[in-house]
């Protein structure tokens, strides 16, 4: 085509022009005189902007349509008039958005002004508008989403109440007994934490029918609680069970169907026989007893455990539980062996009544029917003989209140439903405003206040050397270590053993103490690790390495340090290692010792917690690690020896 241009004469080019210019004159004679600033817009009369303008009577009506749409929104907005070059279809399909989309658009856009049918020409059918994607949602509405409404409503409260427990009558609202309040001072608790201010008048309410053993008819609303790590969760339940227990009488109950007396607490841990165990938990293991024949108020155990003795031993019955504690939920809520959850509350709940539960009259009442005080009122229509006649129409309902306690409390909608929670009220022990529930709604766990958090970034091999740096240099002892593994923990404590021995040689005798360092693993037996424990409560061992799985629930006050050794997989190991100091308000440290090709990962997880800020980084240079090279290098070849023997 250009080839085609240039080949024109300049004559042939000339002649065509000036019948187009006379034309063009032609025209002008005839045209009605237009405005002086109509005038001032013309162009230039040149031939080529009369080409453009004669090329531009040529567009289709379609692109003139587009075109005026433009400028109608530009003039309506009195913005500069500046020509911008569209096709038509976006045009419209940003008016059709507006028209009929029920998403939210950005304020300019929406300031556009509705075109009507009577925008368009004659004619034309308006276009389908093209799919148009919704913002995506914040994180927080996605957080929410599925959720109980409990949760979001939880019942913020602050860290920082405290309440004094008082001696003499008046118990301080804080409804213990005085006797229990007498107790509390023996064992130097003066004053409840933020969680028990709240949890005790919740579960033992004023009024006696509200803390009554069976509630068959109004039973008592589930109870959830997050609350920090050492902020006192157990003592926030232990009380209200214990008070309730002894203001209850379940001893006389207990009498009546032959059992001991006191207050009886049983384990079923698994750490003793299962014969032993059952001994413990059942008096008569012989007859059929609709109920049950318990000789425990209180039950401490594992849910596996549990499980085997609802299924193996005769005359367990939880249709008496009154409250079903699950500490540490989010780990318990995670075991789904067995479903040990949906048969633990079955085993609570009353079978429905059918039809073979409706008595015959005829059936005779002998002496081999159990005594109804026996059956839990909700379970009363299982007896072989009417029930209590009753002119209330109410379905009675098991009398058993749950607990939920965690400092990690999972908020998977899920494993929550599971739980088949009556109008549940969550507790959130936390700082901060109401919105701060969304916190643990979006994982963002709390952290006790008096915890200081450290890490340091290095090569994998100078982990041990930055670990033996911390214990001599930052005095890190009392301290609980975490690894990842058995071997590193086994590896670990062999490298710091010959470390330690190298110092001693090494300093004038007696010069150095040398600091003990013991592995506390579930390997070990039960009776092994007790001594462990106890030695190490004693300060004869000042280091304990131990493994996420034994961490949890352990409750030493003098634990001043933890040092993950290697990083934990998540935020919620990390919550829980760093949570076993700065317990009940004491001061703690937490040191994690990150490999360079792991501090991504790492940071990571602690990003998405909002917690990055909180941990400080600490740096140490080759200089600072000199002093204990010499040892460092003695430990590391006789740990090489050790190991090739
Ligand atoms: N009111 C109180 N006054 C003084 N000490 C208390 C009080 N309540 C609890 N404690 C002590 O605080 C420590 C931590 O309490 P507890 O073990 O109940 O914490 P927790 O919240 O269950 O922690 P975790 O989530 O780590 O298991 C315990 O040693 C306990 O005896």
């Amino acid at each position: 085509m250009s080839t085609a241009v240039a080949g024109a004469g300049p004559k042939e080019k000339t002649k065509a022009k000036q019948r187009y210019l006379r034309r063009k004159k032609e025209r002008r004679k005839h045209k009605p005189k237009t405005s002086a600033s109509a005038k001032q817009n013309v162009p230039p009369t040149d031939s080529n902007s009369d080409e453009e303008e004669s090329m531009s009577n040529n567009e289709s009506p379609d692109t003139l349509v587009q075109t005026s749409v433009i400028e109608d929104v530009e003039d309506s907005r009195s913005r500069p008039k500046k020509r911008r070059k569209t096709t038509a279809e976006p045009t419209k399909v940003v008016d059709m958005v507006l028209e009929e989309s029920i998403v939210p658009l950005p304020e300019p856009i929406t300031e556009l002004p509705v075109p009507t049918e009577l925008d368009l020409p004659p004619g034309t059918l308006p276009s389908f508008p093209l799919p148009a994607l919704p913002d995506a949602p914040s994180k927080s509405t996605l957080a929410l989403q599925g959720l109980d409404k409990a949760l979001v409503d939880a019942e913020l409260v602050d860290p920082k109440t405290l309440l004094p427990i008082p001696d003499g009558e008046e118990d301080g609202g804080t409804m213990l007994s005085e006797r229990t309040r007498k107790r509390l001072k023996d064992l130097g608790i003066t004053e409840l934490f933020a969680v028990q201010t709240r949890l005790l008048p919740f579960l033992l309410p004023q009024d006696p029918f509200k803390k009554a053993l069976y509630q068959p008819y109004d039973p008592p609303r589930d109870v959830c609680v997050s609350a920090p790590t050492g902020s006192g969760k157990t003592l926030s339940y232990v009380l209200p069970i214990i008070e309730a227990s002894s203001l209850l009488a379940v001893r006389e109950t207990f009498e009546a169907l032959g059992k001991g007396r006191g207050l009886q607490i049983g384990t079923a841990t698994g750490q003793q026989s299962f014969a032993h165990e059952q001994s413990q938990l059942v008096a008569d293991r012989i007859s059929n007893l609709k109920g049950g024949s318990s000789k425990v108020d209180v039950l401490i155990c594992t849910p596996g455990r549990l499980m085997d003795h609802l299924h193996g031993t005769p005359n367990f019955s939880l249709q008496h539980l009154r409250f079903l504690v699950i500490d540490e939920a989010d780990r318990l809520l995670a075991q789904s062996f067995q479903d040990w959850l949906v048969q633990v509350l079955a085993a609570t709940r009353p079978p429905p009544r059918s039809l073979s539960d409706v008595p015959s009259i005829v059936e005779p009442i002998t002496t081999t029917i159990p005594l109804a005080d026996a059956v839990a009122p909700a379970f009363l229509h299982t007896l072989p003989y009417d029930d209590i006649p009753t002119f209330l129409t109410e379905t009675r309902e098991s009398s058993c209140q749950k607990l939920l306690f965690s400092a990690t409390l999972t908020r998977d909608p899920g494993k929550i439903a599971a739980l088949e929670l009556r109008k549940p009220k969550y507790f959130v022990v936390q700082e901060g405003k109401r919105e701060s529930v969304l916190d643990v709604v979006m994982e963002k766990f709390s952290m006790p206040s008096t915890l200081v958090e450290h890490m340091i970034v290095c090569e994998s091999s100078q982990k041990p050397l930055m670990f033996f740096h911390l214990v001599h240099m930052h005095n890190v002892t009392n301290a609980l270590v975490f690894t990842k593994s058995a071997e590193s923990t086994t590896r670990l404590v062999r490298l710091f053993d010959f470390f330690e021995k190298a110092r001693a040689q090494h300093a004038m005798a007696g010069a150095v103490q040398e600091i003990v360092m013991r592995a506390y693993s579930s390997d070990l037996p039960a009776s092994e690790r007790k001594t462990i424990l106890e030695k190490f409560k004693a300060q004869e061992i000042q280091i304990l390495v131990c493994s996420d799985l034994i961490s949890r629930g352990i409750d030493i006050s003098h634990v001043s340090h933890v040092v993950s050794y290697d990083v934990p997989v998540d935020m919620r190991k990390y919550v829980h290692r760093v949570g076993r100091t700065a317990r009940a308000g004491r001061t703690g440290d937490a040191w994690t010792l990150v490999e360079e090709q792991e501090a991504r990962y790492f940071k990571g997880i602690l990003r998405d917690a909002d917690h990055l800020g909180k941990v400080k980084r600490l740096r140490v240079g080759e200089k600072e690690l000199a002093p204990l090279m010499p040892d460092y290098e003695t430990a590391l070849s006789q740990l090489k020896q050790a190991y090739t023997r």
